[in-house]
């Protein structure tokens, strides 16, 4: 198998050496592409590795047919359409640990060199300009930083500017006073921050939340000849509120290192004095993008090779430890749901996981997912995995629940997963024992004990003699044969069932002949 990997912007060469490495990984490295040849180039490709010039859109994802990963060297993920990726079931990844001291280094560095006016001065003399008058700066010592957006690079800008004496304010949804307390930084509101604050820098994702999170009222709020920092995203602050802000006096200054749109060769901004700029360097040193490209290529690789990933974005990322425990039960909750898919007539429109035992204690949420990617898998086919299931279970219509109890039947864990559909509630359980695999234990009320895997058949019938003898001749003269069975009955002559483990599907004319037998409710061929 030889996986096709698009690498659209530049990526560290030392850093992608784990795609060089991996076995029948072909890399295409095209930094140049326009959107319109990534668009008919992008097809042949399993996995596309991006930083955030690519815009990864949803035409392009519809047109990707063969892409299974997305892979985003860097943390900001506003240039990939995660709605549009998750439809599809492609996984996003990204390397959101690498860049951190890189940027907030640059953050500090544009501070400085705003608070000191040095791309002026050195522009100036560079102009042949010994000017001093023009570039006399403010000190940071005492003054208060606002930094809108406390995660891993607003902390460490935090951390450096109390370095250089300055008082911290953050807002961060996420923050709480004793967080706050314990980063050495002020707690308050945006408003706070933004009032309080003699420089403003902000360190947020762009998201539909954030987008011109300072606008004109913020602006007008802040302290008069305020300078304000960007090394997060363009878009998070309003240009042009902001360029109106610095012509009429109220903003002192202004140090961006992103821009609402990019790349640009000329813009309104940087025709003030008061602004300082960088073309996205904010990520842009041999440490971070060494880090950052090891980091994506190490979750593509495993990820194409059926391993699981690190960082994944558009999936909820499960801590290894809790991953070792819940693996071993993907594969059986997986054909649980299958079972039942099979099973239970007509549309489901309720699923209902109960999780027993030890399995209780654990996050479910990927044990789930592959319930919903068995149950949808044999109607949808393969085009369901873990990224689009719940997605797709939503579109449809099912409401998927989860419930847990530490009380297991006597199974270390046990897993039932039940299906309702506008006619009937229909439920099975498994397990896996110690030694053995994976068990089904339990189909509706009736014990069992059969290896989900292969070709079943479910039959239910009246407990009468010769009942399972018609079964087994009826078969025989369709040329199928029986490797396993398994009988249950409520009550002597009472409903009872069989599974039965099959060497072949039955097709539908045997089945109904099945159902014509006398004793027999009902057959059902279940695939697994
Ligand atoms: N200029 C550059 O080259 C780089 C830019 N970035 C940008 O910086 C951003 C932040 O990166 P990290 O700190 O690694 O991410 P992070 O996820 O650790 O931190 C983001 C923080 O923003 C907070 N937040 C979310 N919505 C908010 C809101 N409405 N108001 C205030 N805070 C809010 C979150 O709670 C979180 O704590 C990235 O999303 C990316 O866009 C990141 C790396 C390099
Ligand atoms: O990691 C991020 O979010 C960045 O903005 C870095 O962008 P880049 O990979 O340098 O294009």
């Amino acid at each position: 198998m030889t996986y096709n990997i698009l690498i659209s912007d530049p990526l560290s060469e030392d850093g992608i050496y784990p795609l060089r490495q991996a076995e029948g990984f072909n890399i295409v490295i095209e930094t140049n592409l326009t959107p319109e040849e990534l668009g008919e180039r992008i097809g042949e490709f399993d996995a596309l590795l991006v930083r955030s010039q690519t815009q990864v859109t949803r035409e392009i994802i519809e047109k990707g047919t063969n892409l299974k990963i997305i892979g985003r060297a860097g943390v900001g993920v506003d240039n990939i359409d995660l709605p549009a990726a998750t439809e599809r079931g492609i996984i996003v990844v990204n390397a959101p640990d690498g860049n951190t001291n890189s940027a907030a280094e640059h953050t500090v560095a544009m501070l400085m060199s705003l608070a000191r006016n040095i791309p002026q001065a050195f522009h100036a003399l560079k102009n042949q300009k010994w000017d001093r008058k023009s570039f006399i700066g403010v000190e940071l010592k005492n003054k208060t930083l606002g930094v809108v957006g406390l995660g891993r690079i607003g902390a460490e800008v935090a951390a450096r500017a109390k370095g250089q004496r300055m008082n911290v304010i953050a807002y961060d949804p996420f923050l709480t006073p004793e967080k706050a307390e314990k980063l050495g930084v002020q707690f308050g509101t945006i408003d706070d921050v933004i009032r309080a604050a003699d420089f403003i820098t902000v360190h947020t994702p762009l998201l539909k939340e954030t987008r011109h999170l300072i606008n004109k009222e913020a602006f007008e709020k802040m302290k008069d000849g305020v300078q304000i920092v960007n090394c997060a995203r363009g878009g998070i602050i309003d240009e042009d509120a902001l360029y109106n802000a610095i012509v009429e006096g109220k903003v002192a200054g202004a140090a961006l290192d992103v821009f609402e749109e990019e790349p640009f060769l000329d813009h309104k901004l940087l025709t003030l004095p008061q602004v300082i700029a960088t073309p996205h360097l904010g990520a842009s040193t041999v440490e971070a993008q060494e880090i950052v490209a090891v980091d994506v290529s190490h979750d593509v690789v495993s990820f194409l090779q059926g391993g699981v990933v690190k960082n994944p974005v558009n999936l909820p990322s499960v801590p290894k430890d809790v991953m070792a425990k819940i693996e071993p039960y993907f594969n059986l909750i997986e054909k649980l749901g299958a079972f039942l898919s099979d099973l239970a007539e007509g549309v489901a429109e309720e699923l209902n996981i109960y999780y027993s035992g030890e399995l209780a204690n654990m996050t479910v949420g990927p044990l789930t997912r592959n319930a919903v990617k068995g149950l949808l898998k044999s109607k949808l086919g393969e085009s369901v995995n873990d990224v689009n299931a719940k997605f797709l279970a939503d579109r449809i219509g099912i409401v998927v629940n989860e419930h847990k109890t530490t009380k297991s039947k006597g199974f270390t864990s046990l897993i039932t997963v039940e299906v309702k559909t506008a006619t009937e509630t229909r439920k099975v359980s498994g397990t896996l024992l110690n030694g053995l695999g994976a068990r089904i234990v339990r189909v509706d009320d009736f014990v069992v004990d059969v290896v989900p895997e292969g070709y079943l058949l479910f039959i239910r019938h009246k407990d009468q003699p010769g009942a399972i003898g018609r079964v087994g001749t009826l078969l025989a003269t369709e040329g199928i044969n029986i490797a396993g069975m398994q009988v249950g009955r409520s009550e002597v002559g009472g409903d009872a069932i069989m599974m039965l483990s099959i060497d072949k599907h039955v097709e539908e004319t045997g089945v109904e002949q099945l159902k014509g037998l006398a004793d027999i409710y009902d057959a059902t061929p279940i695939d697994l």
